[in-house]
């Protein structure tokens, strides 16, 4: 949850038009949507014998950028792996965002690893 009256903030998958998405949804104060942001970087991986994982044999990936302002500052929103792309975070800078939130579930063999440094870099 984001915390200011009412927004929304999770990841959830969506359908449209026969593909699927890793989806955020906000929604203002008076419950309409705000806006949706799709996954652009899906998480692909395969470390042998500890995870392998390969979001993009049922996911499409987002192509588009998602920002909304608050009565406190502008927001951008990724979605976990987008975590790990800087140019992501120094767009959403560049638009004029204070805060960047990246609803997600780290894995426990690359996750722990970065989790922490990637939220200071960004
Ligand atoms: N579902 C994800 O995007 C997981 C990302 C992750 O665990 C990572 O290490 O990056």
């Amino acid at each position: 949850m984001i915390g200011w009256s009412g927004a929304a903030e999770c990841s959830v998958p969506e359908e449209d038009g026969g593909k699927f998405y890793n989806a955020c949804t906000v929604f203002a104060p008076n419950g309409s949507m705000l806006m949706k942001y799709r996954k652009i970087h899906l998480f692909d991986i395969d470390v042998p014998g500890k995870i392998c994982f390969q979001e993009s044999k049922t996911l499409s990936p987002g192509s588009t950028m998602c920002t909304f302002d608050t009565p406190y500052c502008k927001i951008g929103i990724g979605i976990c792996y987008d975590m790990r792309f800087a140019e992501l975070a120094q767009i959403y800078t560049k638009r004029g965002c204070q805060l960047l939130v990246y609803p997600g579930a780290f894995n426990m063999t690359t996750g722990p690893a970065h989790w922490e440094l990637l939220q200071r870099a960004r």
